[in-house]
């Protein structure tokens, strides 16, 4: 699924009304009745008080079509418009009068805090201020006004996005945003809802289709792509009949020191898991009794160095390489990593003190081979690509350096994003019981198993990232958050591959039923 800009969202709308033969009131009743669809099916009639507070543009006109629609129902509703200017939208007045059309009952205007109703707990609230068309901070009495909705205990639901929130840049206020208990955002979600400082205001969401012209959401380049279970479905390589270890590939996982052996091991593990054919270990003499234990699979191959990795001596030529997992950032090191750089023409996989190494010499990123996967949490990224003032500009900087420099950027995170050249994509399975330790040496791991089966860099980041968040997810069903660790996701592996096709199974099944 796309994301589209503020300004692509308002294009389509344009687009739509003149190719379709539509007129924008027209746009604007879907849009509505796609929202009173949505509460009906679950209201069923309940006479549960609803209040619906609408601005003066479109995002308002859209709760004026909900607030007549529930009249029309015989709902219990109450329409406020939140009137700070009387520039208001052609479709907000068409609608505003018809409302008067189905009650008595006529919208209250408020024009200041005097005006606030009353609310009780039990009721639900529908916020229709501000849309995608906000361009500064609520101030004054909207801004109380908002924070008023919020001091409420009620259900809050905002129609398309909480409003004081932009869809593509970053806050100005946070004290004036709707705490939104669930959002319907129409067409496509909004880039916002994705990103740590602003997604944390829209904890539920979902999409609500409103057929805008299918050619322009088609052709047009979004500002990002959504990964859910649709998209990594079509990822999927499926094993072949005559295969043989060999058809997979042979990983080489670089990793560990001192203190730090079992990153290699979650890695290594991680990548047979991923369905590498085969996988050595290269790790400090020290890690070599551990990997053959913890890890039987796997082949180990060391360094002359007991503790640390100073020469990367290979005897094979592996097919896909995770490197950095728990390595230090020792000179001896640096000089490994800038001879492995400049002689692998294995795809590869740049993970924790790889990416330090690089961080405290940039000449490194000259060397690496193209379309290198870097996988940085935000710490690391910031040591790469200096720091940030909001979430936006941190997604624009990652993705100027991953222009330059020719290489993959995984951004992890809540919603791990990758990005390549001007491209992001977000990711949408993970939890938060993920934040602990080792679990991006697994991603690592499986990211480097999906190469070595040849999948592309870009599939095996995206892929991998799903997988990743997916075997997570499948963990929790028995641990819960707390008590997920790594090794647990590497356990779940297995179980986040059947997961991607067990609705269709389902579906098969009903189908020959
Ligand atoms: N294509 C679609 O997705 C459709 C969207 N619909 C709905 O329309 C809104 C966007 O409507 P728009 O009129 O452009 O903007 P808003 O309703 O968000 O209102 C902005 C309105 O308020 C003024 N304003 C902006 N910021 C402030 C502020 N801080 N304080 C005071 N006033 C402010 C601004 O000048 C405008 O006048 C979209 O979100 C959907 O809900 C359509 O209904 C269907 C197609
Ligand atoms: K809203």
């Amino acid at each position: 699924m796309k994301i589209f800009s503020a300004a692509q969202l308002h294009e389509a709308d344009k687009i739509t009304t003149q190719k379709h033969n539509i007129t924008q009131l027209d746009l604007m009743e879907r849009a509505g009745t796609q929202i009173f669809n949505w509460l009906h099916g679950r209201m069923q009639g309940a006479q549960v008080p609803v209040h619906i507070f609408c601005g003066i543009g479109n995002n308002g006109g859209d709760g004026l079509v909900v607030g007549r629609m529930l009249h029309e129902h015989g709902y219990n509703v109450k329409i406020y418009i939140a009137n700070f200017t009387d520039k208001r939208s052609k479709c907000f007045l068409v609608n505003y009068d018809r409302v008067k059309d189905v009650t008595k009952n006529w919208p209250t205007l408020m024009t200041s805090e005097e005006d606030f109703p009353e609310i009780s707990p039990e009721d639900i609230i529908i916020d229709a201020l501000f849309g995608i068309g906000l361009n500064r901070p609520p101030e004054g009495w909207v801004k109380k006004l908002i924070q008023y909705i919020n001091s409420t205990k009620s259900f809050k639901l905002s129609i398309d996005i909480p409003s004081g929130m932009y869809a593509d840049k970053a806050l100005d206020d946070p004290e004036a945003v709707v705490r939104a208990n669930h959002t319907l955002a129409f067409q496509a979600p909004k880039l916002s809802f994705f990103l740590p400082e602003t997604g944390k205001f829209v904890p539920y969401f979902e999409v609500l289709e409103i057929g805008l012209d299918p050619e322009y959401l088609h052709t047009t380049e979004p500002l990002a792509q959504i990964i859910a279970k649709p998209e990594a479905q079509q990822f999927y390589k499926q094993r072949e009949k005559y295969a043989h270890k060999g058809t997979y590939g042979h990983t080489l996982v670089i990793a560990g020191s001192y203190g730090k052996i079992g990153a290699a091991v979650l890695s290594a593990k991680a990548s047979y898991k991923t369905g590498s054919g085969l996988v050595t270990a290269f790790v400090p003499e020290c890690g070599y009794t551990v990997l053959q234990t913890a890890v039987p699979e796997a082949m180990t191959l060391t360094d002359k160095e007991d503790d640390l990795i100073t020469e990367i001596k290979l005897d094979f030529e592996p097919s896909a390489i995770a490197v950095g997992m728990g390595i230090g950032t020792k000179a001896e090191t640096v000089r490994a990593l800038e001879k492995l750089f400049t002689t692998t023409k294995s795809p590869m996989v740049i993970d924790a003190d790889a990416l330090n190494c690089i961080s405290e010499n940039k000449s490194l990123l000259e060397k690496l081979p193209e379309l290198s996967i870097l996988t940085p949490h935000p710490g690391e990224l910031k040591r790469l690509v200096g720091d940030w003032k909001d979430d936006f500009e941190k997604l624009e900087k990652t993705k100027a350096f991953a222009k330059q420099h020719n290489v993959i950027i995984i951004v992890k995170g809540a919603n791990t994003i990758v990005a390549i050249e001007n491209r992001l994509y977000i990711n949408t399975t993970g939890n938060p019981g993920m934040a602990t330790g080792g679990s991006g040496d697994v991603l690592s791991g499986m990211i480097a198993g999906l190469l070595s089966q040849g999948y592309d860099p870009l599939i095996a980041s995206v892929f991998a990232a799903y997988l990743h968040g997916s075997a997570g997810n499948q963990a929790t069903h028995t641990l819960g958050f707390e008590a997920l660790t790594a090794s647990d996701i590497v356990e779940h592996i297995g179980a986040a591959f059947l997961e991607l096709f067990a609705m269709k199974q389902e579906e098969d099944k009903n189908k020959n039923a």
